[in-house]
């Protein structure tokens, strides 16, 4: 990546993360600082990663081109109205949080270059996939280095209109738990079956991933590669139809317009 100093503000989780896969892409630990209330956490970022922390976000963002706002959405109005004073023209604002609008962050942070993402928590393991929109503000040079921080914990989609965020969300922001779901009930599913509970766990899982590897690597579509799993009047054909029965497309689809909902609501509420 271009060599751009990207301060984080608030390093939980998700920062921690984006934070380990830029220092495994080669970003210099001298390019990343971060600010982070809990002194513990502060320690664990030095320790693991060498970079510079600071219990004040002011500090925290002296200098640096992109400032990664990764605190909780119910606090994020409040460091924002008291980061405005500390901020310069140029400085490139990337948030990550769920439901804040580029439109809250510009009343907080006065008018400037905002980059509203909604990455999944899979950054953790760096199989990440976000959701990234750019307000008119950021340049192509500032959007390819904001793109290039969220790809460093996996995939980095660019969207034309903000709303399509909310959408991404209910896909997948939200979408590990649907799967972590469907694990959790084939497990319990392959124990009444009478498997041990870790053997049925283990098939899940790896099937899971085996799937979603295939459809990733895979030329034909996900429908194609169930259709040749599923032999005419199989097991899989049994399976299948029992889901279909019980509306799961439809179901799916209500899941994730509540998800949806949700979401914009959650802008309506937090972007006062
Ligand atoms: N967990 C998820 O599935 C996803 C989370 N997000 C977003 O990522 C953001 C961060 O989430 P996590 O990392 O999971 O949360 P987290 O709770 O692990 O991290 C937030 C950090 O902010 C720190 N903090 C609290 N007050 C602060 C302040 N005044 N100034 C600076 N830092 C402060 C906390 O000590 C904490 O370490 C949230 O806005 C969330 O909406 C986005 C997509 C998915
Ligand atoms: O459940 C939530 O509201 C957040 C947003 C996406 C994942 N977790």
């Amino acid at each position: 990546m271009s060599n751009p100093i990207i301060a984080f503000v608030g390093a939980g989780n998700m920062a921690a993360s984006l934070i380990g896969g830029l220092r495994a892409q080669g970003v210099a630990a001298s390019a990343i600082r971060a600010s982070e209330p809990g002194s513990e956490q502060r320690a664990r970022l030095q320790q693991e990663h060498g970079i510079a922390t600071f219990a004040d976000n002011g500090e925290a963002i002296k200098g640096a081109d992109l400032i990664v706002l990764a605190v909780k959405p119910q606090i994020m109005k409040t460091v924002c109205l008291d980061l405005a004073p500390h901020l310069a023209p140029n400085q490139v604002i990337i948030s990550i949080a769920a439901g804040i609008s580029c439109a809250s962050l510009e009343n907080w942070l006065g008018q400037r270059p905002v980059v509203r993402c909604m990455p999944n928590t899979p950054a953790l393991v760096r199989q990440g996939v976000s959701g990234l929109f750019a307000n008119p503000r950021v340049n192509t040079a500032q959007k390819a280095q904001a793109g290039q921080v969220l790809s460093a914990v996996g995939l980095a989609l660019w969207l034309d209109e903000e709303a399509q965020l909310d959408a991404v969300t209910a896909v997948s922001g939200s979408g590990p738990a649907y799967f972590f779901l469907l694990i959790e009930a084939m497990t319990a599913a392959g124990e009444q079956l009478g498997l041990p509970r870790e053997t049925a766990a283990r098939l899940s899982i790896h099937t899971a991933l085996g799937a979603a590897r295939m459809a990733s690597e895979s030329d034909v579509d996900a429908a194609e590669l169930r259709r040749r799993v599923t032999s005419p009047n199989g097991t899989t054909e049994a399976a299948i139809k029992t889901f279909q029965a019980g509306g799961f497309e439809a179901l799916v689809q209500q899941a994730l317009n509540a998800a949806a909902n949700r979401s914009a609501e959650l802008a309506e509420q937090l972007g006062q």
